[in-house]
């Protein structure tokens, strides 16, 4: 794999801050990668060491093979950028401001005027900035970020004032790049919707990583229980069901329905046992721990003194 952004050892201090400590990943073309963190984990600090705006206090960052903090850094045009607070000349239309940044990259302004359409602007290119809600803002601060097809894309809480319709525009746009080749990295909160649509999730705490994989890959780490939702006919108003083992912790949901928490080696004994006894099983549901629970466990994992 020839990494798109390589960052090894990295630490970013802030006189007496120590914002990142010691963080080390590669991204591949092509991939998507979720960067989550609770606020003042040390994301935009990452991204800004990515940019070349501020410049690691020790190890090494490569951006498509190049320091991003050196002088010559002519990768940046291969970089498109997403800031948490997108701020524009509200006095520009949406089309001026496009083709600003087109000039400023040095790329076709008629491709990056096409930008505006993909984000779902097109109609409102010609009004002023200061007339556009939040969405159209970040939108617009989209459309920036991707003049030139960058073959790197970093977005900071980028879906923040979407609602859920143009959030999905905005994933099918970012989706589509990444199938084509680009490395998109964006940081988040919204860990619901990242989950069906980040290949790869980074979780930071207070400046180190604390877990990096696929949500397959951090469900194996963690080791979490899934919960398997077995609904049965005639469930005995109270009690504990006489197929479950004793030492199973389990809820009710309703007059029909028994919640079981299954340890990952314990599930398949479980669906025997329950469907063994002639318990007349109506339906079956498992559900695996989500992104938010994964999350949850690696923070509680990485704050447990040692
Ligand atoms: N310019 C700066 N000077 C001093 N401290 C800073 C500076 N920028 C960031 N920090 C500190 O560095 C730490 C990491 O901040 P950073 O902005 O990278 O976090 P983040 O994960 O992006 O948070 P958020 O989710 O709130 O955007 C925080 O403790 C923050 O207060």
């Amino acid at each position: 794999m020839t990494a798109t952004i390589h960052i090894a050892d990295v630490i970013k201090h802030y006189n007496k801050v120590e914002a990142v400590r010691g963080v080390s990943f590669d991204l591949a073309a092509g991939e998507m990668v979720a960067l989550i963190g609770h606020n003042g984990a040390g994301k935009t600090t990452l991204m800004k060491m990515m940019l070349g705006l501020i410049r690691p206090t020790r190890g090494t960052i490569a951006v498509l093979g190049e320091n991003p903090a050196a002088g010559e850094f002519s990768s940046r045009r291969q970089l498109g950028y997403l800031p948490e607070n997108v701020a524009f000349d509200a006095a520009l239309s949406g089309r001026e401001t496009q083709t600003f940044y087109a000039r400023l990259k040095r790329e076709p302004v008629q491709e990056a005027l096409a930008l505006l359409d993909i984000v779902g602007l097109g109609d409102a290119a010609k009004r002023r900035v200061n007339t556009y809600s939040k969405g159209m803002r970040q939108r617009l601060g989209l459309a920036q970020a991707l003049i030139g097809r960058p073959r790197v894309l970093l977005l900071d809480e980028p879906t923040t004032g979407l609602d859920p319709e143009l959030r999905q525009t905005f994933y099918d746009v970012i989706q589509k790049l990444a199938a084509e080749g680009t490395t998109v990295l964006l940081s988040s909160h919204a860990l619901t919707e990242l989950e069906e649509r980040a290949g790869r999730v980074i979780i930071m705490n207070r400046g180190l990583k604390v877990a990096d994989g696929t949500l397959e890959e951090l469900r194996r780490l963690a080791r979490l229980p899934t919960r398997i939702r077995v609904k049965v006919a005639n469930l005995p108003p109270a009690g504990r069901p006489a197929w479950l083992p004793a030492t199973a912790s389990y809820r009710r949901i309703n007059g029909h329905i028994v919640e079981i928490d299954a340890a990952p080696n314990e599930k398949i004994e479980l669906l025997r046992s329950a469907t063994a006894d002639g318990t007349a099983v109506q339906d079956l549901e498992l559900i695996p721990p989500n992104l938010d629970e994964l999350y949850a466990h690696f923070l509680r994992h990485a704050e447990r003194p040692q």
